[in-house]
């Protein structure tokens, strides 16, 4: 398809994108659809750290982690298993998780996924370079075969979007070694289940992790420096997971900072700031990422980086340099995937003049894959409760909700929240088994700025977790009134 077949332009636009992770990949895509003459260097794999190390694991991992719950659980519906022993007495089985053949699963899954993106970008004509790259001023990239490698070519482009995503962050007190200690990169090598996992860290990454390898069979212990798991996060979203935790038997330590991680004999010591030892015979270190930024030629090339290394850019990811742009982790914008690939296209079309809507944070749905997951999207109660948004908020248990009853459901909500007076929906929070799903007509509520009654009039199918929605928005009616 000749797309640019209009363009004024005789010579063909140059893109050159450095990192080929979902923002790299998607703004490729984009500008190769654009008819735009595109070079992609990437240095491990197509797909970025996102496929092949963070958001595909993860969440395959979680897969089979939901898998365990649904069986433990089952007999709460009335599934027994049970095994013939002796005399034909029943034996009661336990669930084993065989660690190695999850995670070669799931490397396998993130392998296949790499792959079928490269095919995909090279299908749209797009040309990969396998390497490692960095500006040379504002229109060229060299390749070289690593970070102090030989350089082996040199793209020239009208527009560059550094794509390079960021790292695992690491303590100088608590260094990866990969077999003990280790960073969420290095937990697809293990061949079988932490006995105790130590969690350092209770933000999203250490949360879900946590959540995961308690839900597969181990024991953990999650160090969290702040007073509750999730900061950030809507109260009572973090609360229901706490509580979570707890029963499933996980230790939750708050305002608890790990000051140092050591290898013991047989496993590992964390000593916290308060002088408790907590031994475990993992630690996974989940405190944070950094931008994949230095040394590779940004400053140089006059892009701007914020105190934290990572570049600033705008609302349609365009750096201090007007043909520079930069999207996804190694942003000051908002480190998601979904984000990345969103900033990725809108870079593209601002570039080579297609038509842009700047993003806007606020309009972000993020979701949390802990059990149960914790989705959000627009305003949180807490802008309400600090004036940020004039808005109402009206909270609805899933306990009440009827299909959550048949399935079993025993902790979650639907929370809505709409401005005072239009009743225009501008943020909402569900907690419940796969909120990720669910939100998306809240999500769609705050994009096309519907008000309460719009949701309430649009029929849910009963009975439907996502009724709960309906619910809410019917209760919410009367938005002038107070609802408490
Ligand atoms: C454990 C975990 C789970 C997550 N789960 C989710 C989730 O469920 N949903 C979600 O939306 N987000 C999730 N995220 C966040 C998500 O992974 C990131 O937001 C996403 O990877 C950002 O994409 P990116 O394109 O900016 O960078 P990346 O995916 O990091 O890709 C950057 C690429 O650039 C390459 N690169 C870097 N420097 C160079 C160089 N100099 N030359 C050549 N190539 C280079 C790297 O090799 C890499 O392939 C998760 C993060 C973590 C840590
Ligand atoms: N499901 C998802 O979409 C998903 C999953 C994982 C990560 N992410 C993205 O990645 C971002 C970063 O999340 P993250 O959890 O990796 O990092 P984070 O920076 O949000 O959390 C790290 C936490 O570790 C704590 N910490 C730091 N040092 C510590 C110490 N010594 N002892 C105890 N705690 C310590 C920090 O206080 C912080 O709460 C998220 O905001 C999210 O956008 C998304």
């Amino acid at each position: 398809m000749e797309i640019m077949s209009s363009t004024p332009f005789e010579r063909t636009q140059r893109v050159a994108v450095l990192g080929g992770g979902p923002g790299g990949y998607e703004a490729a895509l984009a500008a190769a659809q654009l008819g735009a003459e595109v070079t992609l260097v990437e240095r491990v794999g197509v797909g970025g750290s996102a496929v092949l190390t963070d958001v595909v694991p993860s969440k395959s991992l979680i897969a089979t982690a939901d898998a365990a719950v649904a069986i433990s659980e089952a007999s709460d519906l009335g599934v027994q298993f049970y095994a013939k022993g002796e005399h034909g007495k029943p034996l009661k089985p336990e669930i084993a998780i065989n660690l190695a053949a999850v995670n070669k699963r799931l490397i396998a899954l993130a392998g296949q996924q790499s792959e079928d993106m490269r095919t995909t970008l090279l299908e749209a004509g797009v040309r990969i370079l396998s390497g490692h790259g960095r500006l040379e001023g504002p229109n060229a990239i060299i390749v070289s075969t690593g970070q102090d490698g030989t350089d082996f070519d040199r793209v020239e482009a009208d527009t560059i979007i550094v794509a390079v995503g960021a790292s695992p962050r690491e303590l100088d007190s608590a260094k990866p070694d990969g077999k003990r200690i280790l960073t969420w990169t290095q937990l697809y090598d293990m061949k079988a289940l932490p006995e105790h996992l130590i969690v350092v860290g209770s933000g999203v990454t250490g949360a879900e992790f946590a959540s995961a390898y308690m839900n597969l069979g181990a024991k953990v212990t999650l160090i969290s420096s702040r007073e509750q798991v999730l900061p950030g996060e809507d109260q009572d979203a973090a609360h229901v997971l706490e509580k979570v935790f707890k029963r499933g038997g996980m230790t939750v330590l708050s305002k608890s900072r790990a000051e140092k991680v050591e290898v013991t004999k047989d496993g590992v010591t964390a000593t916290l700031s308060d002088g408790r030892t907590v031994d475990g015979s993992h630690c996974l270190l989940a405190v944070g990422s950094i931008p994949n930024t230095a040394g590779i030629g940004l400053e140089d090339a006059g892009v701007e980086l914020d105190e934290t290394g990572h570049v600033r850019v705008n609302r349609v990811a365009r750096t201090s340099v007007p043909n520079v742009y930069a999207v996804g982790d190694c942003t000051n914008f908002f480190p998601l995937a979904s984000v990345a690939s969103m900033q990725g296209r809108t870079a593209v079309f601002h570039a080579l003049g297609d038509i842009v809507i700047p993003l806007e944070l606020i309009k972000i749905t993020s979701n949390i894959f802990t059990a149960p997951e914790i989705a959000t999207v627009g305003y949180s109660q807490k802008d309400v409760e600090d004036g940020v948004a004039d808005g109402l908020v009206y909270k609805l248990p899933l306990a009440a909700n009827p299909r959550a009853k048949m399935m079993g459901i025993k902790d979650g909500f639907v929370k809505l929240i709409a401005r005072k007076g239009s009743g225009t929906v501008i943020g909402g929070v569900i907690v419940a088994p796969k909120a990720s799903e669910l939100i998306y007509p809240i999500a769609v509520a705050v994009e096309r700025r519907l008000t309460v009654d719009q949701v309430s009039r649009v029929f849910a199918a009963y009975p439907s977790l996502s009724s709960s929605i309906t619910d809410a928005s019917r209760a919410m009616h009367l938005v002038n009134a107070k609802i408490s």
